[in-house]
């Protein structure tokens, strides 16, 4: 499995330790900024995750900014992309069993480290259930026009 990374300033700290992260369970990544601590407007950072998972080039991506909201919000734009914003555990196995979720979004303000792994680690290693959900998908495949 490959992984696009990216976040805003708020989100830098959460980032490196979810690359961390992907390292210890040598998981491939790539990270896509920022390669500073300046202040950056997350749209510009959810676009190339978001473009390279939609068009195949990785197979998943996780996106973190201050809430984590602002980024979903962005990366939710592009056709294909199924971005599940997510704080708990719980949510992070349910969205990929039943959204087949390619992208997850998390707020470095919001949660602290070890949770943010627990749901990293959860999220990726979750299948999608398929069945019923299947269908659902396929809907919200429709709503993109
Ligand atoms: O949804 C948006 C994110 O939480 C941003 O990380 C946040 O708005 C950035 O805020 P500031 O520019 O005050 O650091």
């Amino acid at each position: 499995m490959k992984i696009a990374i990216s976040s805003d300033h708020g989100g830098n700290n959460l980032r490196r330790e979810i690359m961390q992260l992907l390292d210890e369970l040598t998981i491939s990544y790539e990270d896509f900024g920022p390669k500073t601590d300046e202040s950056v407007d997350y749209p510009d950072y959810a676009r190339p995750v978001a473009e390279k998972v939609a068009a195949g080039e990785f197979d998943r991506g996780i996106l973190i900014c201050g809430t984590g909201i602002g980024i979903s919000i962005a990366a939710n734009k592009f056709k294909g992309i199924r971005c599940a914003l997510v704080h708990d555990v719980f949510s992070a196995k349910a969205t990929r069993c039943h959204n087949d979720s390619n992208v997850l979004a998390m707020g470095e303000r919001v949660i602290g480290p070890g949770l943010a792994r627990e749901i990293v680690q959860t999220w990726l290693e979750t299948d999608f259930e398929g069945g019923r959900h299947t269908r659902r998908i396929e809907k919200i495949t429709e709503l993109e026009g």
